[in-house]
């Protein structure tokens, strides 16, 4: 069986985007919404793997791998008040003081650092009950103060104390609501990068224009940029939860996505969204895998901002629905010049083929494709954030909100905590810059191949 994997949800989106992957994933497993399952599902012959992101007991009732944590009680009693007793109420986490972080990173970390014992029990209860644990995946905004903070130290225990372990993040980065974001950001950057394997970008900005221009949402609610997030998600890991031949676990994904291992920001599109989940997209023409092979290159459906120059590192599809093979082939070769390529690449599009659910409506037989691209286009939000980051702290403006006497920093003090944030970032936009010139496989320093995500390489479609 493929390892499981123990999801971990911080702050105000953290949550959000997990209760809607939950309900999701649920309903593509054929389980309630309150974790039970009615009695027809019990005597079926099923192929799909739920073990990988839910206990099940001898009842039939299933509990999410989940550990959901936030520091103000909100948004957790209505995920209480929607799914009943879906959620082990031993995994969820409110912070006794119940007023949320103040949008501070450093209110959020130094929570963590004050109840790293009570977190801990709960990473350390969840892997005792895997058989074969693979990794984490952490679902977080990094502009607010919780999820950024909280998801912060997180990557930097689990990192430390399971370096063995895989650890991918689904970071959500703002559209500019929160005036401290560029710190928080550059703050966590720094964990993303130095303390995580991989990790899937999505920006407010794109996802409120996909929904606005592609699903005609007229003003888009975060309920409508969930839906899009949490569609990715159930894409990312259907060949996990419905196995086939390949890319049936987290490590043999991510070591096609991810060739250097410091390189390892994803963007992801997703074309067509279907009324399965997303209740504005249009009942289209049945699609096949011809036109979403291609139909996914869309850079209007990019789910980060991100330049239209990049070039990509690697690139992985994963086809969800019935396919004609003669169809894949021949998008394929017509894919592959609209993509432009790192000199050093192989040059591949990878191909995945997922399963379509057996519980979800038999009457949609549209096929469905996700494509996750390690690319030097990242470097657009890259370099916004940083820009802005470097605005706001030319004027000193809010750092007292970080510099209170209590907080304590690996580096002493937050002075020089954003300095190195800075520098981390700094250096991974240099590395990207420089991945697009042949000669960086020749600066790439053979002892960081320790560090890189290898397995036997899995059986693709396209290998050239
Ligand atoms: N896509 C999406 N973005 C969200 C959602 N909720 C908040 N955000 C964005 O996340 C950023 C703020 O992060 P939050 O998750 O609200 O904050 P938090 O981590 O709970 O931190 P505090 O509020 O400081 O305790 C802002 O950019 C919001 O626009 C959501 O459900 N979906």
């Amino acid at each position: 069986m493929p390892g499981e994997i123990i999801t971990l949800q911080a702050g105000q989106c953290g949550n959000q985007v997990g209760e809607q992957f939950w309900s999701q994933i649920c309903s593509e497993h054929g389980i309630l919404p309150d974790g039970t399952t009615s009695p027809e599902t019990h005597n079926l012959y099923r192929e799909d793997q739920t073990d990988i992101f839910f206990q099940r007991n001898d009842n039939n009732r299933y509990t999410p791998r989940a550990i959901l944590i936030d520091m103000e009680p909100r948004v957790i009693n209505n995920i209480r008040s929607n799914t009943g007793s879906l959620f082990n109420p031993k995994n969820i986490y409110v912070a006794p003081e119940g007023g949320g972080a103040g949008n501070k990173w450093a209110e959020g970390y130094h929570h963590a650092q004050r109840h790293e014992e009570e977190f801990l029990d709960m990473v350390n209860r969840e892997i005792d009950a895997c058989d074969s644990f693979e990794g984490f995946q952490l679902i977080h905004s990094v502009a607010g103060g919780t999820g950024s903070g909280i998801g912060s130290f997180f990557l930097q225990e689990l990192s430390d104390r399971f370096p063995k372990k895989l650890v991918q993040t689904y970071s959500v980065f703002g559209a500019s609501e929160v005036v401290v974001q560029p710190y928080n950001t550059v703050l966590t950057l720094k964990r993303l990068i130095e303390n995580s394997d991989a990790n899937v970008v999505f920006d407010n900005n794109a996802l409120m224009s996909i929904a606005s221009t592609n699903l005609q949402v007229s003003s888009p609610s975060y309920k409508d940029t969930n839906k899009l997030i949490s569609t990715v998600m159930s894409a990312a890991t259907n060949t996990l939860r419905f196995p086939g031949y390949s890319y049936n676990s987290l490590t043999s994904i991510l070591s096609t996505l991810i060739p250097t291992p410091d390189l390892h920001f994803l963007i992801a599109s997703y074309t067509p969204f279907t009324s399965d989940y997303v209740s504005n997209a249009h009942e289209i023409r049945r699609s096949t895998a011809y036109d979403v092979i291609l139909e996914v290159l869309d850079k209007k459906l990019r789910m980060c901002s991100s330049s239209d120059t990049g070039m990509n590192l690697s690139v992985l599809d994963i086809i969800i629905g019935e396919i004609e093979q003669s169809d894949v082939q021949k998008a394929l070769v017509k894919a592959r010049t609209r993509i432009n390529y790192v000199p050093w690449s192989s040059s591949a599009i990878h191909m995945a083929l997922g399963k379509r659910s057996p519980f979800l409506n038999k009457s949609q037989k549209q096929v469905s494709g996700l494509m996750l691209a390690n690319s030097t286009s990242i470097l657009k939000l890259l370099r916004k954030t940083l820009s802005e980051y470097d605005q706001l702290k030319s004027r000193g403006a809010f750092l007292n909100n970080y510099s209170r006497g209590e907080y304590e920093f690996d580096h002493g003090d937050i002075s020089m905590e954003f300095d190195e944030a800075r520098e981390t970032l700094k250096t991974t936009m240099n590395e990207y810059r420089d991945s697009e010139e042949l000669s960086y496989l020749d600066e790439i320093d053979p002892d960081e191949d320790a560090g890189q995500i290898t397995e036997s390489a899995p059986r693709d479609v396209d290998m050239t």
